[in-house]
């Protein structure tokens, strides 16, 4: 469980990255969505102890941020850029980990690497050195470094960023498995990522929290505000860039998918809101009145 209270968070330049943050985290997979420069990375460095806040504060299983160590020794985090030492092999990497978290029994520290470097699917590739990994190898092995030492809080910054289709889905998958015993932060600016592996989310827009809910409720935000509608390439340009989910060609012009308060054309049909629809509402400020 994390409790988020009145956090917020300026830089030296002045620039307010975080404002009046409250969020109640429970055990599970919680997703924090939201695009470039809303403020994630800043909140998952101020939860990972790497970053002071300026105001409010932050319960991580009931102990402050002010006590580092206690924190510390139950949060497993996987930072944006996650970098090892190419010439590391994969177990040496996770062994040294292991080691700076304290992990003083060399016979169950050495057992537990063989059990996580199993469960990320990399029990082969032990002996191999980093510098020959792929980037979705990279990805799981910096979950298992996180998953050492069996934290109760894992935070994960942007992982599937960078990934082919079919890592992000085996990434998603891994995380969900390690939910379900724990709390898992997932901040992402993908809404695919958060769909099939959270029940809770927020979603972060210049600093403030926008929505905080459900995954369906994510979506009900653009009910009654989406639209499809065929279109001439002339009528499509009219149309604001940020309205448009997405597109499709036909034989007469463009078949469009459109977020708007109001309906845009003699022709177009309200369709059910997808999640993705409700972020881009959310973001977008559109909402059916
Ligand atoms: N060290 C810093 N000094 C000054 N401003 C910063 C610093 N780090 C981040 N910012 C600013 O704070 C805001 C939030 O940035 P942050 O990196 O937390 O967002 P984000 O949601 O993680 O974005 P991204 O997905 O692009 O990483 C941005 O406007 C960014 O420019």
């Amino acid at each position: 469980m994390i409790t988020i209270r009145n956090l917020s968070k300026q830089y030296k330049n002045g620039e307010w990255a975080l404002q009046h943050i409250n969020l109640s985290i429970e055990n599970g997979m919680f997703g924090l969505l939201g695009p470039n420069g809303a403020g994630k990375t800043t909140l998952m460095r101020i939860l990972a102890t790497l970053l002071h806040p300026t105001e409010g504060d932050v319960l991580l299983h009931g102990v402050p941020l002010t006590e580092p160590h206690r924190v510390r020794g139950m949060l497993g985090y996987l930072p944006q850029y996650f970098q090892v030492y190419p010439q590391l092999t994969a177990f040496e990497f996770l062994d040294y980990v292991g080691v700076m978290k304290g992990l003083d029994d060399k016979r169950k520290r050495k057992e537990e690497i063989e059990h996580l470097l199993e469960k990320v699917n990399l029990a082969n590739k032990g002996k191999s050195k980093v510098k020959t990994f792929s980037g979705g190898m990279k990805q799981r092995l910096g979950i298992a470094q996180a998953l050492l030492g069996s934290p109760r809080v894992l935070i994960v910054d942007e992982p599937t960023a960078g990934l082919d289709p079919e890592e992000r889905v085996r990434f998603r998958n891994l995380l969900t498995q390690f939910s379900i015993d724990r709390t898992v932060l997932l901040s992402t600016h993908i809404v695919a990522d958060i769909e099939t592996s959270c029940r809770k989310l927020a979603v972060l827009n210049r600093g403030e929290v926008a929505l905080t809910g459900s995954v369906h409720e994510l979506g009900a935000y653009a009910e009654g505000s989406v639209w499809e509608l065929e279109v001439s390439e002339q009528e499509f340009a009219a149309f604001s860039p940020s309205q448009i989910v997405s597109t499709s060609r036909t034989e007469h012009g463009i078949v469009c998918r459109v977020v708007s308060a109001s309906c845009p054309g003699l022709y177009a049909a309200a369709v059910k809101p997808t999640l993705e629809d409700g972020y881009l509402a959310l973001l977008g400020g559109v909402r059916h009145a």
